[in-house]
C-alpha cells in the first residue's frame, strides 16, 4: 500500500523555485530519506506532504488524502518532529508527553515512550533545563506519542552525540519493526545508509538520484580499488574484479603491504550527484 504519493509538485517563494517538479512515492512500512545541500527543497517538500505549506502544481496524497484539504482525524494520524525545537515550559517532561498525549485518539503510554527515547531519568526535569540533544529526543517523543502511520523527522539527529545518535537509530529501526512509515531529511550520510530502505537526492528542487543506499547512482556496480604499497610507494587500481588482482599481486607468496579494497562510499555517491547539480 501506498503511504505517499507525489506528482509534479511545484513551489516557488519570491525569489526562488525551491521545488521544481517531484515525482515521489513511499509505500507503508518504508523508511525513506530525503538528502540534498542546504536549500536544496527537502523541508519545503516535507511542509507540503504534511500539510503545513501550500503546494503551487501537482498531486498529493498522504495517507489517502490531499494534505492541502484534509481534516484533524488525517492530522492525527501523522507525527511530525520539526527542526525547531519545542518551546521551552515550565512543564516537566513527563508533563509535557503526557499533556500531548491528550491531544491524540490512539496515544502511546507517556512511560513507554520516555523509555524508547531515552528520557526516564529526565522524567522530572522542567522542559527549559534540558540539553540540545535532549530537547531533541522530548522533540521525538512528542512525534511519537500519537501512535503516527507516519512518522516525518526533519534533521531529526543535528546535535546529537554519536552513543545518542545510535541509540536514536534503534528507536527508528524498533518503530520501524512495528509498521511505522517514515520519512526523514538528513545531512548525515551514515545515518541514511544504517536507516533507510531507499532515499532520494534533492539538488536545486529536483530529484536527482533514487534508490536503495545500496544502489544509488549505480554504486552497487562501480569499480572497487585496490591499494597496496610496493617498493615504488602507494599504488592504486581500479577493477572489477578485485579478488582477482589480489590473486595476482600475491603470486609471490608475500604478505602485500597496506592491503585495502574500497567501493565508493553513500557520500562519494552522494556528493558526485549534487556535484554537478550546485
Ligand atoms: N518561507 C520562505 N520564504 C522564502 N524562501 C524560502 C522560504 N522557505 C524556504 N525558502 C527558500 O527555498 C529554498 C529551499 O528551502 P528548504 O528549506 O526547502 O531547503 P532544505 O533542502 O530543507 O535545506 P536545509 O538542508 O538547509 O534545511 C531555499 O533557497 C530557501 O532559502
Amino acid at each position: 500500500m501506498t503511504a505517499v504519493q507525489v506528482r509534479g509538485l511545484r513551489k516557488a517563494y519570491p525569489k526562488i523555485q525551491a521545488v521544481a517538479g517531484i515525482d515521489l512515492q513511499i509505500e507503508r512500512g518504508e523508511v525513506f530519506a530525503l538528502l540534498g545541500p542546504n536549500g536544496a527543497g527537502k523541508t519545503t517538500t516535507v511542509e507540503i506532504l504534511e500539510g503545513h505549506r501550500k503546494r503551487d502544481a501537482g498531486t498529493v496524497s498522504v495517507l489517502g488524502q490531499d494534505p492541502g484539504t484534509a481534516g484533524r482525524e488525517w492530522r492525527a494520524r501523522l507525527g511530525i518532529v520539526l527542526q525547531t525545537a519545542t518551546d521551552a515550559a515550565e512543564l516537566s517532561v513527563r508533563e509535557t508527553i503526557r499533556h500531548f498525549a491528550g491531544y491524540y485518539p490512539r496515544p502511546r503510554q507517556p512511560e513507554e515512550v520516555m523509555e524508547l527515547c531515552g528520557l526516564k531519568e529526565k522524567a522530572n526535569a522542567r522542559v527549559k533545563s534540558l540539553s540540545g540533544g535532549q530537547r531533541r529526543r522530548l522533540d521525538v517523543a512528542l512525534g511519537i506519542i500519537g501512535t503516527p502511520e507516519l512518522l516525518f523527522l526533519d534533521e531529526p539527529t543535528t546535535g546529537f552525540d554519536p552513543e545518542a545518535r545510535r541509540q536514536f537509530w534503534r528507536l527508528i529501526q524498533k518503530l520501524a519493526a512495528d509498521g511505522t512509515t517514515i520519512v526523514l531529511t538528513t545531512h548525515y550520510l551514515d545515518e541514511a545508509e544504517s536507516l533507510a530502505d531507499r532515499v532520494a537526492v534533492i539538488a536545486k528542487g529536483e530529484i536527482v538520484a533514487e534508490g536503495a543506499p545500496g544502489e544509488l547512482g549505480g554504486r552497487s556496480k562501480r569499480e572497487a580499488t585496490v591499494r597496496w604499497v610496493d617498493q615504488n610507494g602507494e599504488q592504486a587500481v581500479q577493477t572489477a574484479t578485485p579478488t582477482k588482482v589480489i590473486g595476482e599481486l600475491s603470486r609471490g607468496g608475500g604478505e602485500l603491504a597496506g592491503l585495502t579494497v574500497t567501493r565508493p562510499t553513500l557520500e562519494d555517491i552522494y556528493l558526485d550527484l549534487v556535484g554537478g547539480a550546485r
